[in-house]
């Protein structure tokens, strides 16, 4: 509202601050989600009253799934056709729709408005649904910052295209993806510090009857779960940092002269958050569900609190942009810079996420010479790695894109045509580098002693070595490695002796990143590690744990 407001919304922009509105962001409708576009939510201005009409035309119109809309918010955030009283569609734009009386939460008339119902997770949140038949509005509230329709309904904005006015206004929402980059660290965490706390303790076999191991001394739980633990540090002060330049970047759009910079800024800044949000997203789906399988049955009691996780973080996957979709938008901005490269022109990439490309077609000339361990899992190898496959996809992305457009084919058919393997990989793996390179450019600072870089050095390794094992077929079909410069058995022993050496150090490790115990809050995962007096403290609590069913009666013959 702040970013696409002006002083006449200053009123109720306090009013939201001091909690005596609430609010929530309605984009979605039960027929469009991703393809803004499609929205049919209509707001038509009417200079006789001075007021927007909002109208769905029918339950596939009515906005949905908005977070706090179902039985508390006061007032939404609508994106509505804007319609012009020359009956022209001036394209979607941002309303300030009062919803509920503050004073009894009851809906105004001519709005119907309810929760959506069960979720498979965030119950907390009351996702809600909303209808408006032909519901007023004053003219001011319209957020007018990019278009407005005078008093006597003539519509002006700054922005001639309205492409340009949607892309105004969806780019107010980069934050949000930031934030949700924050939120999966933060379930990630909870989730390798319950796992790690319980693998310590679990004991099964031994080498001998005498002697039982905990589970996590085992081989393959180290490489199950400590992948994951790296990745969980390097996403933390990943996204620290991600946030900070955000937010320079967010002063610098108010008060920078250099609009040049500050546009490409914010490209950068809008491709880089469309692809890392969909990759940390989905790193913290696998990551839970790893964690949930390593502490075998106790872990799929509700109490251990990973389910509950997983089903928390499954809409960071959805919404603030469906992933797959949203991804897109990272790997055009890609492949925008290589065509410049192709054609000799000079790239921008002013937050330096791509900087590098530059020198791309250097880049793809690289082999892999590598012939130990220690060399293979040194970051900076394992950095050029990583920009040597996003060079490889880009230029094969851009070869699909060219054989494509000589078929004939549309833009649109060519976007569509051009993602699997391709465009989609590209963009993961832009991502994947700008965290491995963000976390190791973090490490340089002087706040870290030389033991805490070496432990994080190997966390680095471990998170940009677990990431290449994967792409070990693209080494190969790209003519960076071949099968007899033994790279897969490099990386995956160094892998395996990357997981030995951080054991010691894993239950430390996530001492640093739990949260108090109240918080973490699951039996397996409590700081003390006494995994099976919380177990049974948990389970005996509930007497009904130790009752008959209800129906016992119905099911016995004896009834006594
Ligand atoms: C818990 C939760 C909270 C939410 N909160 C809000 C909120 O507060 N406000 C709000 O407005 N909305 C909210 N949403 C809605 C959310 O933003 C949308 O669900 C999301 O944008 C995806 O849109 P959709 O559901 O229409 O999916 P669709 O766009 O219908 O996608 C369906 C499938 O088709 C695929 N697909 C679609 N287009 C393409 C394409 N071009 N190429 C390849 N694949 C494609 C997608 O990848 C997806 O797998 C919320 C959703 C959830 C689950």
């Amino acid at each position: 509202m702040m970013a696409l407001g002006t002083e006449q919304h200053g009123d109720i922009i306090e009013k939201l601050q001091d909690g005596r509105y609430t609010g929530c962001f309605a984009l979605t409708e039960v027929a469009h989600g991703s393809d803004v576009r499609g929205m049919k939510t209509t707001a038509t201005y009417d200079p006789n009253t001075k007021s927007f009409i909002l109208h769905s035309e029918d339950f596939k119109a009515a906005k949905c799934w908005v977070g706090g809309l179902g039985q508390t918010s006061t007032h939404a955030m609508v994106f509505a056709q804007l319609i012009t009283p020359d009956k022209k569609n001036r394209g979607l734009h941002l309303f300030i729709v009062p919803i509920r009386d503050p004073e009894t939460l009851l809906p105004y008339p001519r709005v119907t408005v309810g929760d959506l119902g069960e979720k498979i997770g965030l119950n907390g949140i009351d996702n809600g649904f909303v209808m408006f038949h032909n519901y007023r509005i004053p003219r001011i509230n319209l957020l007018n910052k990019t278009g407005d329709v005078t008093e006597d309904g003539k519509y002006v904005s700054r922005l001639k295209k309205e492409s340009q006015r949607l892309g105004a206004s969806l780019g107010a929402l980069s934050m949000g993806r930031v934030n949700i980059t924050c939120v999966c660290t933060k379930y990630i965490s909870l989730a390798i510090v319950i796992a790690i706390r319980y693998c310590a303790v679990r004991k099964q076999f031994g080498p001998s009857l005498e002697e039982e191991w905990p589970v996590i001394e085992y081989q393959v739980q180290q490489w199950r779960l400590f992948p994951h633990l790296a990745t969980t540090y390097v996403m933390t002060i990943f996204s620290e940092i991600y946030v900070r330049k955000l937010r320079s970047f967010q002063i610098s759009l108010l008060t920078s002269e250099n609009r040049e910079l500050v546009s490409a800024e914010g490209m950068e800044f809008h491709a880089l958050s469309s692809a890392v949000k969909p990759l940390c997203s989905w790193m913290t789906r696998d990551a839970i569900q790893d964690c949930r399988e390593a502490c075998g049955g106790h872990g799929y009691l509700a109490a251990s609190r990973l389910g509950q996780l997983r089903a928390d973080n499954d809409p960071n996957c959805t919404y603030e942009g469906e992933n797959n979709v949203l991804i897109q938008q990272a790997s055009n901005w890609l492949l925008g810079l290589w065509s410049n490269i192709l054609e000799g022109k000079e790239i921008s990439s002013p937050v330096g996420s791509a900087s590098f490309l530059s020198d791309g077609q250097n880049i793809l000339q690289l082999k892999f010479n590598h012939t130990t361990i220690e060399e293979v899992l040194a970051p900076e190898n394992l950095l050029t790695m990583l920009k040597w496959l996003i060079c490889y996809y880009l230029k094969k992305t851009h070869q699909q894109v060219v054989f494509l457009k000589k078929n004939g084919e549309s833009d649109f058919s060519i976007r569509n045509n051009s993602q699997v393997f391709l465009a989609r990989t590209l963009a993961l793996v832009y991502a994947e580098h700008t965290l491995m390179k963000t976390f190791l450019d973090h490490l340089q600072e002087s706040m870290w002693s030389s033991e805490e870089k070496s432990v994080l050095t190997k966390l680095g390794s471990l998170y940009a070595a677990t990431c290449l094992e994967k792409r070990l077929g693209d080494l190969y079909a790209g003519g960076y490695a071949s099968t007899s410069d033994g790279i897969d058995t490099l990386l995956r022993e160094g892998i395996i002796t990357l997981c030995k050496d951080l054991l010691n150090e894993a239950v430390a490790l996530v001492d640093v990143l739990a949260p108090p115990d109240f918080i973490v809050n699951s039996p397996l995962g409590f700081s003390d590690g006494e995994v099976y007096k919380h177990m049974e403290q948990w389970i005996l609590k509930n007497p009904e744990n130790l009752e008959r069913p209800s129906w016992w009666r119905e099911a016995l013959l004896s009834k006594l």
